[in-house]
């Protein structure tokens, strides 16, 4: 197993949406999103317009954020269960799912560097996630003001300004489905912005026995939000969509960008080798990945990209990535639009509200926890 050497992530300019444009132009472009969505959900976006400026800033902030002592970051913590998925995450405390998870008191003994007792389904990344200040269920957790000046505001506007830039995407994602009228007005109005969730994420280096072992991932391949527990998706016979995933991470999303460091690590799944695509970080790209509620919307015919993050032989360097989760409103149904049932298809999916979807997954996370981990 192993990367390909070349990436051939395709890459699309999407700048007919985030600036004055034709039709022509916009329609050319959707075209083209159409194309590279179909293949396996994941897809490089130049032209979204973030300024580059606020991207390093946020970054900066992310690193004096995780530098922070552990008794310092553990004044946000995050709250055990599900909701809010809010708040500071330490090292181990989010795996795919609830058992093996550390609790606080463990991991305010742990030692950020030694991750050598964490078994291999634990993720070995800490995290701050940040949402919309009117999203009442899944409320933001904040550290003290005078903990890290500047976060809370820094975390805002970033939170906002990526939201302007999902906006124009998920425009160009409806007229690349052709949704009519009716189904574009309903997809927009889901989508507020008040349930997309601002990840910060900090990979700490390795030791050096993880470069031993493949399933020493940082991140498990999974899509936004299912997490398979194999170490590497290549050795499951075969990968079905209408399958579920062993289990869950919560991150649930329509649609993922991710925005990362110099330090390489993320990989795509490229459903038709069966192999694990680079996603080199590159100048102006940002990659994004369909999640399960538009494969869901759009009947199937946009996977949601499997995904993780790998330990890059060459490099025993920390990683910092902001991921950014798009997502449906919690009581939002979500069903196939019409428009993507082609004629003898059917529906591929029940309509179900993300809440339900989410629930349910967690409930099967549990089930198989209890099966599967000693
Ligand atoms: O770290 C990254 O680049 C990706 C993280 C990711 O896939 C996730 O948080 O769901
Ligand atoms: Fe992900």
């Amino acid at each position: 197993m192993g990367s390909l050497q070349n990436p051939s992530i395709p890459i699309v300019n999407l700048s007919a949406f985030t600036r004055d444009s034709t039709s022509y132009e916009r329609k050319q472009a959707a075209a083209k999103l159409s194309q590279c969505c179909r293949l396996n959900g994941f897809v490089g976006i130049t032209g979204h317009g973030m300024p580059t400026d606020l991207l390093d800033k946020v970054f900066a902030m992310s690193k004096r954020l995780f530098d922070l002592p552990l008794e310092e970051k553990l004044k946000a913590p995050h709250p055990e269960g599900w909701t809010p998925h809010r708040g500071y995450s330490g090292i181990g405390r989010e795996n795919g799912g609830a058992k093996g998870a550390l609790d606080a008191g463990d991991q305010a003994k742990m030692d950020p560097d030694d991750v050598s007792g964490l078994n291999m389904m634990t993720m070995k990344q800490e995290s701050y996630e940040v949402g919309s200040e009117y999203n009442k269920e899944d409320y933001n957790i904040w550290l003290p003001e005078e903990v890290l000046p500047g976060f809370r505001d820094l975390s805002l506007e970033i939170y906002w300004r990526v939201n302007e830039i999902a906006v124009a995407v998920l425009d160009a994602l409806i007229m690349s489905l052709e949704l009519n009228v009716e189904e574009a007005d309903y997809v927009r109005k889901i989508h507020t912005g008040h349930a997309n969730q601002l990840r910060l994420l900090h990979y700490p280096p390795m030791p050096r026995d993880a470069f031993k072992a493949e399933e020493h991932s940082r991140l498990g391949a999974h899509t936004d939000g299912r997490y398979d527990y194999h170490p590497s998706i290549t050795e499951m016979p075969s990968y079905s969509l209408s399958e579920p995933l062993l289990t869950t991470v919560r991150l649930n999303s329509t649609f993922t960008f991710d925005f990362q460091d110099a330090n390489q690590g993320l990989e795509f799944l490229d459903r038709q080798t069966g192999k694990f695509v680079e996603a080199r970080p590159k100048n102006g790209v940002m990659y994004m990945n369909i999640g399960d509620m538009l494969m869901r919307l759009s009947n199937g015919c946009y996977p949601a990209g499997t995904h993780r993050v790998i330990i890059p032989v060459a490099s025993r360097t920390p990683r910092y990535s902001i991921p950014y989760f798009v997502s449906v409103d919690p009581d939002a149904v979500v069903a196939p639009q019409a428009s993507c049932v082609g004629p003898g298809d059917r529906p591929r999916y029940e309509p179900i509200t993300f809440r339900d979807f989410r629930d349910e997954l967690f409930k099967a996370t549990q089930v198989r926890d209890n099966d599967q981990v000693s």
